[in-house]
Order: structure tokens, then sequence, then C-alpha cells
């Protein structure tokens, strides 16, 4: 829905753009341009004018366009977000996320919501369907801050991966101060999503042994999505015959409305345990409209009953998966089954997406998150959590590369020291290997600089 929203607010605000005319100076030759209030305006003080092309890409309220020498005949207008104009020659795709989405005459599309517990391998998982490092990685929990959108288009299919960030609950998140957005984007995804991929780490026993209460909440929420188990890291197991258990576990032995039969488990009877079939949170698996036939972006969440929050909280499983599929999304392991049935999946309908986009984060964002990454890696416990980041400069040179200066904003000496490193050699060697990750990203050369400060 949000998407959908956001489409369709930039389509208008292009088409109202498209008619605006007025100059501006360029400020310091940065490659961002502001328009903080409903009257287009550019903060820059060299009296250069530009062009901004129609074909504009919005991400998160930030605007992306071409940039070009002339005459500036384009803005966002009214709708308050700030416009960030990518330089002469823009990374082709980030530039091309509002383009008319180039689809045959017979489009097909899926949304698939990918939720799980923290660290569960959302984002590797999401990474490796991609076929590109995209989305940050960290073996620290609550490495995805929010959700974000990647992008797959292959022939006539085009398949919308939401990753997001780990389910947690809100004595969790205030007792971390974690962002808002790690209460809300994962329920927000579902109302978006046309299938739910819910993730389990099978190498931890704690997450194995039961689906977490925050994602059988998400499934309860919306029942009428259809949804698949994954369970991931298989290739940790020594053996793989305890998937079967897991799964019947984790299933309460029903996978698309039938029993699975698991050596050693007690055979398990179809809406024995939680939800009771027939209940009006639970799709009846035999229900063929209810599971195949969502509206994709229409989905709002049911309000759950204390008697059924209650019942969840004693759930160990959902008996209404559709499938259920084993995998190791470091290694790739099988990841191609999983893609070859979301193709199976989609369903005729228009492409929200030019084929070429990858990602719907923001150039800036893409470069936080990896830095946050690397700091995630390498800093002990929850020193990286404390940490806020600050773009300073971002700056296209002569030769096409991109010069980007980050400033880490630190609460403590003792952490400030630990960044740095000795001799400065921890900070140099997260620039070197997060400038390494944004050039492979933004496809050029990019110079990476982090400075730290302590903020109190
Ligand atoms: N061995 C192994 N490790 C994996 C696999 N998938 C992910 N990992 C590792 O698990 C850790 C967490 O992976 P992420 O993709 O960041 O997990 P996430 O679910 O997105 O994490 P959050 O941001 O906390 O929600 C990383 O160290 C990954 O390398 C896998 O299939 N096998």
């Amino acid at each position: 829905m949000a998407l959908r929203v956001c489409h369709h607010i930039f389509r208008k605000s292009v088409r109202r753009a498209i008619n605006t005319n007025f100059t501006a100076p360029l400020e310091n030759a940065s490659p961002y341009l502001y328009t903080g209030s409903s009257a287009p305006r550019l903060q820059t003080n060299r009296q250069t004018v530009f062009h901004l092309t129609p074909a504009c890409c919005v991400s998160s309220g930030v605007i992306l366009d071409r940039l070009e020498k002339g005459k500036v005949t384009s803005t966002n207008g009214g709708v308050g977000h700030r416009l960030t104009a990518v330089r002469p020659e823009p990374s082709e795709h980030l530039s091309l996320l509002l383009r008319r989405p180039d689809q045959p005459w017979n489009p097909k599309i899926i949304r698939v919501a990918v939720v799980g517990a923290p660290n569960a391998g959302k984002s590797t998982l999401t990474n490796q369907l991609l076929g590109r490092k995209v989305f940050a990685v960290s073996k620290k929990v609550h490495t995805t801050r929010s959700r974000a959108v990647g992008v797959f288009t292959e022939d006539d299919t085009q398949i919308i991966l939401l990753d997001t960030p780990g389910l947690t609950t809100p004595e969790k998140a205030k007792r971390h101060q974690l962002e808002d957005s790690l209460l809300v984007d994962p329920s927000n995804s579902l109302q978006e999503a046309d299938l739910v991929v819910v993730l389990v780490d099978v190498s931890d026993k704690w997450t194995r042994n039961r689906l977490d209460f925050e994602v059988l909440k998400c499934l309860a929420q919306y029942p009428h999505i259809p949804a698949v188990l994954v369970l991931n890291k298989v290739d940790l197991l020594k053996s793989k015959s305890m998937l079967l258990d897991v799964t019947a576990e984790l299933t309460e032995g029903v996978v698309n409305g039938r029993s699975i039969r698991v050596k050693g488990a007690a055979p398990a009877r179809a809406g024995t345990t939680g939800w009771r079939r027939g209940s009006p949170a639970a799709p009846d698996p035999t229900d063929k409209g209810a599971l195949e036939e969502p509206v994709a972006g229409t989905h709002s969440p049911r309000k759950l009953s204390k008697e059924e929050v209650r019942t969840l909280q004693s759930q160990r499983g959902w008996a209404h998966f559709k499938d259920v599929f084993m995998l190791s999304a470091l290694d790739g392991e099988d990841v191609e089954t999983l893609m070859r049935y979301f193709m199976l999946e989609a369903k005729p309908g228009s492409w929200v997406y030019h084929s070429e986009v990858l990602t719907d984060q923001s150039p800036e964002d893409l470069c936080r998150n990896t830095i946050r990454e690397k700091l995630l890696e390498y800093l002990p416990q929850e020193v990286p959590y404390t940490m806020a980041l600050r773009i300073d400069l971002w700056r296209e040179l002569e030769s096409g590369a991109l010069a980007i200066t980050v400033k880490l904003l630190v609460q403590k000496d003792s952490h400030m020291k630990m960044v740095i490193g000795p001799g400065g050699q921890l900070i140099s060697k997260i620039a070197r290997e997060a400038g390494e990750d944004l050039t492979r990203i933004f496809l050029r050369d990019v110079q990476l600089k982090i400075t730290a400060k302590v903020t109190n």
C-alpha cells in the first residue's frame, strides 16, 4: 500500500513539477538539492542553472533525479519531500526507481514479505534472491533497522521482496533504544504482501523448536495471506534428519491442510492446537479462495482478542503454512528452488518498478547501512548500536568517482577509542571495506572517509 501511495504521490508531483519553471544557484557543486516547503526551493549558492528531467524516482520520501546543466523545469512541488538530484550522471539503478515500469503486455507480480526473528538470515536470503548484495548483513541482531524493498524482474514476472527488521517487542525496543520502525515495519510490510516467508534459523536451538510469538502474532493478524515456512542455515546442522522434527513442530504437523507424518513424532492432526479450523482467525485450508486469491495491498491487520493472544502464547507452530523449504541462504543452497516457487506464485498484475530497479533504498541509506554493518561486525556488544552516522559530504568528482565523508557520533570516550582502534587501524579498515562494498553497489568508484567525534 505504502509503495503504491508513494508511487501515486510521485506521479502527481511529477505532473505538477513538469509545469514548474525556476532557476537556482548551485551549492558547493554538491549533488544535493533540497525543497523543504511547499514552495520549490533549491538551496544552492553558485549561479548555475539546472534542468531536472521528469524521469525521477522516489525513495522513502527522497526524490532522485537527473540533474543537467540548463534550465530547472521540475521539482517535487508541494509534497514537501526532500528533493535529491543525483549529480549529472546518477547510478542507473537508483535513478530508475519511478520510471514507468517497462512491463510486457501480460505482466505478473508477487510481493513477498520476509519476516522472522532477529538474525534468522532475512537480509542474507534477500541478497541471495536478488543475486547481489544490497542489504546489510551482520552476525549481530537488528542489523536491518527499517523495511526495504528489493526487486527481481525476469521475463514477464516481477518479484518484490520486502526485507523487514527482526521482529521484536515494545519492551525490548525500549530497553535497547530501537527505532519505532522495528516495531511497525514488519506488520506494515504484511499489509502489502501477497505471500509471507517466515524464516527460521534452524541452527539455533531456541528458535527452531517454536515460532517466535511476534511471528505468530503477525501470521494471526493476516491469516488470509498465504505463508510459507523457510528453514534457514541448514549448512550448520550436523544431522539433517532433525529438519523433519523441526518441520513437524513449527507446522503443528500440518502443511497446506494435510497432516505430515514424521518418524518418531506424534502424528499431527489439523486444527488440534492454536487456531481451530473455521475460527475467524484461521484460514480454512480447504477454502482455496481464501488462500489463493489475496488482493494485494488491501490487507489490514485483524485485531486479536485477549483470548487469541493467550492461545498464541502457548502455541509453538502455525498449522496454516502452504509449503515448507529448507535452505542455506549464506551459500545459496536451494535458494533457487524458493525463487522458482515465487515465480510460479506470481499472479497477473502490473509491475510496480522498471525492470532495472534493484532496491528502493536511497543512496544515503545504502551508505549508512553499509557502514553500520561494519560497525556491528567489528565493535563489541552494544557499542555499535549507540552510534549515529551523519553524512557530511557527498560529491561527484571529475573522474566520476563519489567522494563521501561520514561522521560517527559517538557517546563515550571509551567507544571513541574502540572505533578508532590502535593507530587508527580499525576506522581505516571500516572505511576501506565499506567503500569497497559501496563501489559494488553504486557501480562506480567510492572514496569513503569516516571520522568520529564524541557528542556528549
Ligand atoms: N551459516 C549460515 N549463516 C547464515 C545463513 N544465513 C545467514 N547467516 C548469517 O546469520 C547472520 C545474520 O544474518 P542477517 O541476514 O543479517 O539476519 P537478519 O535476519 O536480516 O537479521 P536482523 O537484521 O537482526 O533482522 C549473519 O552473520 C549471516 O552471515 C546461512 O544460511 N548459513
